[in-house]
């Protein structure tokens, strides 16, 4: 069985070398779409009865992980010096340095990468994550499907 939940985000980034415009520092309301794998949890008079995992739990986990630690930050490339150079000068701001240019494809592999250790199999039932899906438009997201990363 496979379960999936979805966050959303607000984020901004460029991609510095881009041959259009997605080199000018913009902002995306970003969606992540987290499937998950297991056996339906059989044991009786659990709260988890019935369920792969309880959506609620799926989404605390993405919170904490990603969607919390993104969400109305500047993603920026650690190798973008200038960019990085100006965000400093900005007291406080919320900026994530990634050691990747911040693409949909690199968001969602870190973001597996990231979620892969944070989900648990606490009830036996084979409990895995199997896909993060990234969304950067409604239009355009990546897909890190588990060993296709
Ligand atoms: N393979 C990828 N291509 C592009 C990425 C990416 O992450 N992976 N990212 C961008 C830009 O960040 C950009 O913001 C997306 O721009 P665009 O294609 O213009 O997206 P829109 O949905 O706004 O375009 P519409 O034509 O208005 O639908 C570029 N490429
Ligand atoms: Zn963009």
């Amino acid at each position: 069985m496979q379960i999936t939940r979805r966050l959303e985000f607000d984020a901004g980034h460029r991609i510095p070398h881009h041959k259009s415009q997605c080199r000018h520092m913009h902002g995306h309301r970003y969606a992540i779409e987290i499937t998950l794998s297991g056996a339906i949890i059989e044991i009786e008079g659990i709260s988890e009865q019935g369920m792969v995992m309880d959506f609620t739990d799926v989404k605390n986990i993405a919170y904490t992980y990603i969607a919390g630690v993104w969400d109305h930050a500047f993603l920026v490339y650690t190798g973008d010096t200038q960019v990085i150079e100006f965000l400093k000068t900005l007291p406080e701001h919320k900026t994530v340095a990634l050691p990747f240019i911040p693409t949909a494809e690199n968001l969602a592999a870190e973001a597996f990468r990231i979620l892969d250790k944070a989900y648990q199999d606490t009830y036996g039932n084979n409990l895995r994550l199997e896909q993060v899906r990234l969304y950067e438009t409604p239009n355009n997201w990546a897909d890190a499907v588990r060993n296709k990363i």
